[in-house]
């Protein structure tokens, strides 16, 4: 391992036990770090606008509720968990006008920082703790006694505790079970920007789009097709995630890692690579932040056409009938309470 790596027993609990906790946002991670907060003896209030839809699911769940301007007012930590594109306006508004001096100011991942879209002030400290999983996940493996494993960063350290109350906070959601893992801003916002775009929701999701395209207009099922390319998936990465790529190749046939070694480079080539490096140049030089910042502050037009046109994909209604024929996939995403 280069990086270091914090366990339980490397974290202290009682430092962020001991403060006033203002999750902003209960979405997918506001909801899991706040209720494993709670459970860790830590007293959390949740801050969201009046008339958002998730008021009602925090106060469903007992925690009390105010204006994300109340909640910092009254917090010593300030977890800001709300959409990226939204946090700057959260900050000039309510967060700015409430800091004072040894408060916190946390993130869950790192872009309004890294670009310099939230600038805190210098007396307060800023630090990231950022479950390498998504929220729902979160809360079931902290339910369920385990940790989904965290990243902690230390972006400005006024008090001299910066780290430590990371890692107390870290403990307080189940991260430092699994292990909390230090890194800096700059560092998970650039790879966790560029692992959705390149590799795990932009590439993966072109590629089965692609491969179903591909089938499909040969002349193939639909049905056939997207077991082979999408449903399937699961079934190899499963494998990838349990004991890497060795793993996966030593579970399928020898004719398909034939075919995985001498075909697999043709579909990600030198040119894909190429792209895969201008798309990491974008994220680096700021280009992608200040795309997405102007796209969202012009009311999304490309966002929502792409996500009708992609809902509109023939690989979604095939998909759909298909998950209804197998009762045990199309699960709901649930709340863990
Ligand atoms: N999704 C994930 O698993 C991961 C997310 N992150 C990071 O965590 C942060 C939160 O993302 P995520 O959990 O996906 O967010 P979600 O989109 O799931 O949830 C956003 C929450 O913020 C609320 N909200 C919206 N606008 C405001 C506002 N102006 N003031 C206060 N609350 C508001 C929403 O309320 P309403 O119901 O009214 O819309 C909702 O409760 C981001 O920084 C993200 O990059 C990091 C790792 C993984
Ligand atoms: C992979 C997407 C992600 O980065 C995540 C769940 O970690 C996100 O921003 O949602
Ligand atoms: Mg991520
Ligand atoms: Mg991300």
């Amino acid at each position: 391992m280069t990086a270091e790596v914090y366990y339980d027993d490397d974290a202290d609990l009682s430092l962020v036990a001991g403060k006033k906790v203002a999750v902003i946002g209960y979405g997918s991670q506001g909801h899991a770090h706040a209720l494993s907060l709670r459970d860790s003896g830590v007293e959390v209030r949740i801050g969201l606008p009046e008339g958002s839809k998730s008021r009602a699911k925090a106060q469903e769940q007992g925690l009390e509720v105010g204006t994300p301007a109340e909640v910092s007012a009254w917090a010593d930590v300030i977890m800001l968990l709300a959409p990226d594109t939204a946090q700057r306006k959260i900050y000039a508004d309510d967060i700015a006008p409430n800091l004072k001096p040894g408060k916190a100011l946390f993130f869950g991942h790192g872009l309004n920082i890294r670009y310099g879209l939230i600038e805190p002030p210098a007396d307060i400290d800023v630090a990231m703790v950022a479950p390498k999983g998504p929220g729902h996940l979160v809360r079931r493996q902290f339910v369920d006694g385990k940790g989904v494993p965290v990243l902690v960063a230390v972006e400005q350290d006024a008090t001299g505790q910066a780290l430590a109350l990371a890692l107390s906070y870290a403990r307080g959601i189940g991260g430092t079970r699994a292990g909390a893992i230090k890194t800096t801003f700059k560092e998970e916002t650039e790879t966790d920007l560029f692992g959705e775009q390149a590799v795990l929701c932009g590439g993966a999701s072109a590629l089965v789009q692609t491969g179903f395209e591909v089938l499909t207009e040969a002349g193939y099922a639909p049905e056939i097709a997207y077991f082979e390319c999408l449903h399937e998936l699961k079934l190899i990465v499963d494998l990838m995630y349990e004991g890497g790529i060795a793993r996966m190749r030593y579970s399928i046939s020898d004719t398909a890692e034939y075919g995985d070694y001498s075909r697999g480079p043709r579909v990600v080539d030198a040119r894909v690579k190429d792209e895969m490096r201008k798309i990491l140049g974008e994220i680096q030089s700021g280009e992608f932040a200040r795309e997405w910042m102007s796209e969202d502050d012009a009311g999304r037009p490309n966002f929502n056409k792409w996500r009708a046109e992609s809902a509109a994909h023939p690989i979604e209604e095939t998909g759909k009938q298909l998950r209804g024929m197998m009762s045990w996939v199309d699960r709901p995403i649930t709340e863990t309470a």
